[in-house]
C-alpha cells in the first residue's frame, strides 16, 4: 500500500511539474513573439510575505526602470493564490500608464510577463468592482506617475477603508505628510467611502511630476507632541459606537502618556451621500517634535465590542511607539521603493521589521541594484513599555515579529530621474 502511495505521489509531482513547465514555456513563447525579452528578470512571488505587495513593487519598478519582468508563483503565500480582482485591476492600471504588454493578465493567474514601454501622464480610471483597496492601487501608480512628463488624474473605485491595507485616512494623515519629506505631493479628493463587502468608494488623485525624490532621514524620534485620530461609523450604525472607540483609545493613551500631550480624535458619522454600506473603524496616530508620524487602524466587526476595536488600534500604535520607531510597522515597507529611487542616503528607524519590509527590500535590491543595510541598534524598549509588557504582548504577535530590537534601514538611493 505504502509503495503504491509513493509511486502515485511521484507521478502526480512529475505531472504537475510538466504541466507547470509546459504552460510556462507557452507563456514565454507568446511574450517573445512581440517583445524583446533579452533582459527579462524573474521575480519569485512566493518570497517571504508572498502576497500582493511583491507584485505591486516589482511591476512599479519594472515601469520606472523599463525592465521586463516575469512574476511567478503569484501570491503563493495566500490561501487563494494567483491574481485576485484588485491585483489585476492594479496591474492593468500600470499597464495602461506604461503602455505595457501584459501576458496572462487573468484572474487566478499565478504567472505573468510584464513589458513596459514608457510612463504616460493623463486621465485614468481603475475600478476593482469589489471592496479591494483603492490605496493599494495608489501605492504602485503614484511612484510611477511622479516621473511622467505631464500631470495625471486618477479616478479609483473600490474600498477606501479596507482590511489589511492602508485606509484612505492613513494615506492622508501619514503617507502624504511623509511623502513631502521625499519631495513629492499628490492631491486626494475623497468623493465617497466604500467598505467591505460592497466597495463602491471613489477617490480622485492628482499627481504632478517631479524630477527626483529627495532622500529622507527619519531616525530622530524626538518627543510625542500630539495624538490624533478619527473614529467613524457609516450606514445604519449609531455614532455612539464611534464615541466608544475614541474613548477606549484615549483611556489607553492616558494610561501610558502624560495628560499634557493633547489627544484629538474626531468622532464622525459619515453623511449618507459620502459612504456606501455600513462600517465602523478607527485610526489613531501620534506626531513627534521631529516630524515622525505613526498610526494604526482597526475596523469594527460584527460581535466585536467598540472599545475592543479602539483598544486594538491603540495598542498597535503604542507598541510601535514603545520602540521609539520613527515609522510604524506598515509604513516601513511602503517607504522602501521610495528610498531606493531617491537621490542620496535615506535612513529610517523601525521597530521589528515586518516580512513585508524584508520582501520589499528583496525586490528593490533585485531590480534597482541598490543595496540596503539593516542594523540592529538597540534591544531595549523604552522604560514605560517594559512596565506595560503584558498589554503589548498581543500587539507583538500582530507585528509578525516578536523581537525586541530597533533597526535602522538605510540605503544610498539610485537618484532616479525623470526621462526627458
Ligand atoms: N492597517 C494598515 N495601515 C496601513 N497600511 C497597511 C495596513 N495593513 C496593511 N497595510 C499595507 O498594505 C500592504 C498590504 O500588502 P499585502 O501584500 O499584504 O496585501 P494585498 O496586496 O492585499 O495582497 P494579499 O491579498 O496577497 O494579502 C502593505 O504595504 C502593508 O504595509
Amino acid at each position: 500500500m505504502g509503495y503504491f502511495k509513493v509511486l502515485l505521489t511521484r507521478f502526480i509531482h512529475s505531472n504537475r511539474n510538466n504541466i507547470f513547465n509546459r504552460s510556462r514555456q507557452k507563456l514565454t513563447n507568446m511574450a517573445e513573439k512581440n517583445d524583446s525579452l533579452s533582459n527579462i528578470i524573474t521575480i519569485d512571488g512566493s518570497y517571504l510575505e508572498g502576497g500582493g505587495q511583491i507584485l505591486r513593487n516589482s511591476t512599479a519598478l519594472s515601469v520606472l526602470l523599463e525592465i521586463p519582468i516575469r512574476v511567478e508563483k503569484i501570491r503563493a503565500g495566500r490561501s487563494q493564490g494567483g491574481l485576485r480582482p484588485q491585483h489585476l485591476t492594479g496591474i492593468q492600471l500600470l499597464s495602461q500608464l506604461s503602455e505595457a504588454k501584459l501576458h496572462n493578465g487573468n484572474i487566478g493567474a499565478t504567472e505573468i510577463i510584464f513589458t513596459p514601454r514608457t510612463i504616460k501622464g493623463g486621465n485614468y480610471i481603475a475600478d476593482t468592482k469589489t471592496a479591494g483597496s483603492v490605496c493599494l492601487m495608489m501605492q504602485t501608480a503614484i511612484p510611477c506617475l511622479l516621473f511622467a512628463n505631464n500631470s495625471s488624474y486618477l479616478r479609483l473605485l473600490g474600498g477606501t477603508n479596507a482590511e489589511f491595507a492602508p485606509e484612505i485616512d492613513y494615506y492622508s494623515m501619514v503617507f502624504q505628510p511623509i511623502a513631502r519629506r521625499f519631495n513629492f505631493n499628490f492631491d486626494i479628493n475623497l468623493v465617497r467611502r466604500g467598505y467591505y463587502p460592497k466597495g463602491g468608494g471613489e477617490v480622485r488623485i492628482t499627481v504632478n511630476p517631479i524630477d527626483q525624490l529627495t532622500a529622507v532621514d527619519l531616525t530622530e524620534f524626538g518627543q510625542i507632541k500630539r495624538f490624533f485620530g478619527r473614529a467613524f461609523v457609516a450606514g445604519t450604525l449609531s455614532k455612539r459606537i464611534a464615541y466608544e472607540m475614541a474613548e477606549a483609545a484615549e483611556k489607553l493613551i492616558h494610561k501610558q502618556y502624560s495628560k499634557d500631550i493633547p489627544i484629538e480624535i474626531q468622532v464622525v458619522k459619515e453623511p449618507d451621500n459620502m459612504a456606501i454600506g455600513t462600517a465602523t473603524g478607527i485610526i489613531v496616530g501620534a506626531e513627534t517634535t521631529t516630524g515622525c508620524i505613526l498610526a494604526s487602524s482597526a475596523l469594527g466587526k460584527r460581535g466585536v465590542p467598540a472599545n475592543d476595536v479602539g483598544t486594538q488600534a491603540t495598542e498597535d500604535l503604542l507598541y510601535d511607539l514603545s520602540y521609539q520607531a520613527c515609522v510604524d510597522r506598515h509604513l516601513q515597507d511602503q517607504l522602501i521603493i521610495l528610498m531606493a529611487l531617491a537621490k542620496g542616503h535615506s535612513k529610517i528607524r523601525c521597530g521589528p521589521l515586518s516580512d513585508h519590509t524584508k520582501t520589499a527590500i528583496f525586490v528593490a535590491e533585485l531590480l534597482t541594484k541598490v543595496k540596503f543595510k539593516v542594523t540592529e541598534v538597540s534591544s531595549l524598549k523604552t522604560e514605560h513599555d517594559q512596565s506595560n509588557s503584558t498589554t503589548l504582548q498581543a500587539s507583538a504577535t500582530s507585528a509578525s515579529n516578536t523581537s525586541n530590537s530597533t533597526f535602522i534601514v538605510e540605503c544610498e538611493g539610485l537618484g532616479y530621474q525623470r526621462r526627458s
